[in-house]
């Protein structure tokens, strides 16, 4: 991965430091009688790069919907760089606010090098007669295009790929590749929604320092993640999210030491806390995890290598399903 910044220059859409980039207050999405997301306000400013983090559920990514257009909310407003976001997705990119998806969303029979050309249609002025009659305009566009998507490609260490098509690309190079897709829109803020999710250490180091420099771009950036230490490497502030309100807002350090983020992600839930019911789920299943593996091992006196793999494929919390997926590891 290339993480030169000063030969990727600055941003187009780059903010002067110090300038809210995005500000919304008291956003509000209600899906019939569920309040996904109540009444939370948020900042980012230009040169941050800000988490969102809270257990399944929260209302995290229903948030980052109100954000980009795919939800209008039920109440509240999104202003980026001062203006009132449009209510079309399209429109918002078009402003400058680019996003990556927890579900990798690429054209999976398109080249990498199309993905990205893909998300520079935004910053292309050619109209449609120009791209019918492939006149001079429309050639030279084009190869800007081209120039500029090979940059982004060699930005996120997938030059050498460009020919490959994207479902032929490990998991870690897609989600890579939607940043790369996302970058060629030219964004003054990018979202990222679970950037890490079923990433190897290595990986998700790389992707910390990817971040590092897309923000080193002038691109202030917004991150949902579940790991929480890549999270609170990377972040100047982190926002905590609980039934779709704001806990607590504030710099690691902070938000690390809160007593009821602590209750949430790392220890027992105390009363009242909105955490606490999850909290106390996920403690039933653990003792009863527990309590099965007691029993197997009373009535069988040796032990063999089929239990010992099944205990350790099925992991020791009992996760299941959702829970047992990659990246879902650190939701307690
Ligand atoms: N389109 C929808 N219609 C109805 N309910 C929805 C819709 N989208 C989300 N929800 C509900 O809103 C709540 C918040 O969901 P959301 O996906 O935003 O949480 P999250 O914090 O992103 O969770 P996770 O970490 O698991 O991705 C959940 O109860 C979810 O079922």
């Amino acid at each position: 991965m290339t993480t030169d910044t000063t030969a990727q220059g600055t941003a187009p859409d780059a903010t002067a430091p110090g300038t809210t980039v995005l500000d919304a207050r008291g956003v509000t999405m209600r899906f019939g009688g569920l309040t996904a997301v109540r009444g939370v306000d948020l900042t980012v400013g230009s040169g941050e790069i800000v988490g969102l983090i809270g257990p399944n559920g929260a209302g995290k990514t229903t948030f980052f919907n109100c954000l980009t257009g795919l939800y209008v909310p039920t109440e509240g407003e999104v202003r980026y760089k001062g203006a009132v976001l449009p209510p079309k997705s399209f429109k918002v990119t078009a402003a400058g606010i680019a996003r990556t998806f927890q579900n990798i969303r690429l054209f999976a029979n398109m080249t990498v090098l199309e993905n990205v050309l893909v998300g520079r249609h935004t910053r292309t002025k050619e109209g449609f007669w120009s791209a019918v009659l492939r006149g001079p305009g429309f050639h030279k566009a084009e190869a800007a295009s081209r120039t500029r998507a090979m940059e982004l490609l060699d930005f996120v260490g997938l030059a050498d790929k460009a020919d490959h098509l994207a479902r032929n690309l490990p998991y870690g190079e897609q989600r890579k590749l939607e940043i790369a897709r996302a970058l060629a829109s030219e964004p003054g803020l990018l979202l990222l929604d679970e950037p890490t999710a079923g990433m190897n250490p290595q990986e998700t180091r790389a992707t910390e320092e990817l971040v590092f420099a897309i923000r080193d771009m002038g691109i202030a950036i917004l991150v949902i993640e579940h790991d929480m230490r890549f999270i609170f490497n990377l972040c100047d502030r982190v926002a905590v999210l609980v039934q779709g309100e704001k806990l607590i807002e504030g710099d690691s350090a902070t938000v690390q030491g809160d007593e009821r983020v602590i209750a949430a992600y790392l220890g027992e839930p105390f009363e009242g806390d909105p955490g606490a019911e999850e909290a106390a789920e996920v403690a039933q299943a653990e003792a009863h995890a527990a309590g099965t593996r007691a029993e197997t091992a009373t009535t069988k006196d040796t032990g063999t290598a089929t239990d010992t793999a099944t205990d350790t494929a099925t992991g020791s919390t009992g996760a299941t399903g959702d829970d047992a997926t990659p990246g879902k590891e650190n939701h307690r």
